[in-house]
């Protein structure tokens, strides 16, 4: 496996707290389901991969690539695409300006930008809606936008955090085919609380807990984990709370 994203001893703090601790994470192509509950760090790990937060101690190496080095990162960040969990975007931009202005900062050759804009729009079904301005879309397709500006530079290291939040059960489905084949060319790092898009979308699945990773595998060996305990409606949401059951005990102990 060629490894994409290297991640070695990890930290990261706010002020006295610990949000990620010493994490180590090697991912190579594919789609990579990033699970764990609310505040375990999956934002702030995308976010440091992102290159939006520097980490306050360990290692990263992305693409190949160095972030701490300031050029090595510059050109991360044009192969690199990202959809934060809170988006920011002006309200008074079609849905064409902003994916085009996301693709200038992204440094993408003039000649192409065009065309790769109106790809990406087309790809996450809002062709139709191309010159609407953003203050007039749903949160859904806000959403859907924020997939495009993600993809418009096709990259190489995609990091989504709860992409599928808000979008429709049809607009869903049509999502995890895009993902799975973004992931067959490149590495996908996505977020979620919607285990089945895990099942659904992602060749292996990592989850966090205080910022360790207390599981990593495929789909399958997380749901078996589940068999015979209770609590879920699937057999992957059953691995689910098994793991995190397993993960609270230990920290107790
Ligand atoms: N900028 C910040 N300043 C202070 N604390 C922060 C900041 N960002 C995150 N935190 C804290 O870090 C911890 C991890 O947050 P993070 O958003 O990474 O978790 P998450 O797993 O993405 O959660 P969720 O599922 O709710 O989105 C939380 O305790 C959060 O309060």
């Amino acid at each position: 496996m060629a490894v994409t994203v290297q991640v070695e001893r990890l930290c990261q703090r706010f002020g006295r707290t610990t949000v990620i601790e010493d994490l180590d994470l090697e991912i190579g192509m594919g789609v990579f389901g990033l699970l764990g509950p609310n505040g375990a760090g999956k934002t702030t790990l995308l976010r440091t991969l992102a290159t939006v937060i520097a980490p306050a101690g360990g290692r990263l190496r992305l693409l190949g690539l160095d972030p701490s080095e300031p050029e090595q990162r510059r050109e991360l960040r044009r192969r690199l695409g990202y959809l934060p969990q809170a988006m920011g975007y002006y309200p008074n931009f079609t849905v064409f300006e902003f994916v085009e202005y996301i693709a200038l900062l992204k440094e993408m050759p003039a000649r192409d930008i065009r065309r790769a804009v109106a790809h990406a729009i087309e790809r996450v079904g809002l062709g139709d809606r191309a010159k609407a301005k953003l203050k007039t879309l749903s949160g859904g397709q806000l959403r859907r936008v924020g997939i495009a500006q993600a993809i418009v530079n096709d990259p190489e290291l995609l990091l989504l955090d709860e992409p599928t939040a808000g979008l429709d059960p049809e607009q869903r489905v049509e999502f995890r085919a895009l993902l799975r084949e973004i992931g067959a060319r490149g590495t996908v790092i996505v977020s979620t609380h919607l285990v089945e898009d895990v099942g659904a979308a992602c060749t292996e699945v990592g989850l966090l807990h205080r910022g360790r990773l207390v599981f990593r595998g495929t789909p399958e060996q997380l749901a078996a984990l589940g068999e015979g305990t209770g609590a879920g409606d699937t057999p992957l949401e059953r691995g689910y709370s098994a793991v995190l059951a397993g993960a609270r005990a230990g920290a107790r102990a």
